[in-house]
């Protein structure tokens, strides 16, 4: 498993203590709009390309035949209606679906050219190139500090300062104004937007290339959802982002390209299964899409 700025090799145990790439740097901080969107017209870099994916509970087919090519240096927002399948491929681009039991991926999910599943490529790896963030906040019952040097320390990174990363974790996090000078309380003393952006931290702690968000936003109010996307819209020059999201004008206001998904009943076993309508620039899926499905899902006509 390889990055370009690796230069290219097979994953060893000696590389998962090494960083993964070179550190970006700070981006500066944007003020907030949806014009600060890339202009996704052309085709970027591609980091992560799902090759006819299809996951299964057990005998159940979740979501199939899913091709996308996720963008470097993009953010990618993945839509549709309850039960369309998601959070399953989302939980397919680092292999977290490999946690639950019965769970199976059929297709190749390249990261930099190399199948995520093929032989052996190690998931815990995976994992730390390709973070992810989860809907509620979850921080370790630890200190704020530790929740950051968590990630660091079991993963054997070679760290020359401890504080330093931390410090630079919730810096890119826009947290550490704010806790600087209680590093040491609990980090259940934040409010849900502070802990969700440290959860944004630990998964910055251990170097990934890709952040994997599943509706990071659902359980904050509007205000600390405003702070995430400006979060997301910073972190998108160093990070490549995906995204999971039930609100359609998060998609729209922070994503360089969004996917529609639907979910399509089996008339034999009535099971619905997920799908990929279309798979565009942001602005053509909610201006022009070319399918009548995500018009209507857009239009708010179904889901
Ligand atoms: N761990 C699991 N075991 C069995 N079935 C699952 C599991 N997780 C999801 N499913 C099923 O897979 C299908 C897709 O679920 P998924 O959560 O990926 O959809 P989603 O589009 O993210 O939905 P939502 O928007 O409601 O979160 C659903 O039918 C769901 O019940």
């Amino acid at each position: 498993m390889s990055t370009p700025s690796q230069g290219g090799g097979a994953m060893t145990s000696a590389e998962q203590s090494a960083p993964a790439h070179a550190e970006p740097s700070h981006a500066p901080t944007p003020e907030f709009n949806a014009s600060h969107r890339h202009v996704a017209d052309t085709a970027a870099t591609t980091v992560l390309d799902c090759d006819n994916v299809s996951v299964y509970y057990g005998d159940f087919q979740a979501v199939r035949d899913v091709s996308m090519s996720i963008g470097h240096n993009e953010i990618t927002a993945l839509i549709g209606p309850s039960g369309c399948g998601k959070s399953t491929i989302l939980r397919s681009l680092n292999r977290m679906n490999d946690l639950v039991a019965g769970a199976r991926v059929d297709g190749a999910i390249n990261y930099w050219g190399q199948n995520i599943y093929g032989d052996g490529v190690d998931p815990i790896e995976v994992r730390r190139r390709i973070g992810m963030v989860f809907q509620k906040p979850n921080p370790f019952p630890k200190s704020i500090y530790d929740n950051i040097a968590y990630g660091p320390r079991v993963t054997g990174m070679k760290v020359s300062s401890m504080d330093d990363l931390v410090e630079e974790a919730l810096t890119r996090a826009a947290l550490w104004d704010e806790v600087k000078d209680k590093l040491k309380q609990s980090a259940y003393g934040l409010s849900g937007g502070q802990q969700q952006r440290l959860c944004i931290a630990r998964t910055i702690a251990v170097q990934p290339d890709v952040i994997l968000m599943d509706e990071p936003c659902a359980s904050l109010d509007p205000i600390a959802t405003l702070r995430i996307e400006e979060l997301m819209v910073e972190l998108r020059d160093s990070y490549t982002i995906v995204i999971v999201t039930h609100n359609m004008q998060q998609a729209a206001r922070v994503a360089d390209r969004t996917a529609f998904f639907t979910a399509a009943v089996d008339e034999g076993t009535g099971d619905r299964t997920g799908l990929l309508v279309e798979f565009d620039t942001t602005d053509t899926i909610f201006q022009s899409p070319h399918d009548q499905r995500t018009e209507d899902y857009i239009a708010g006509r179904f889901g």
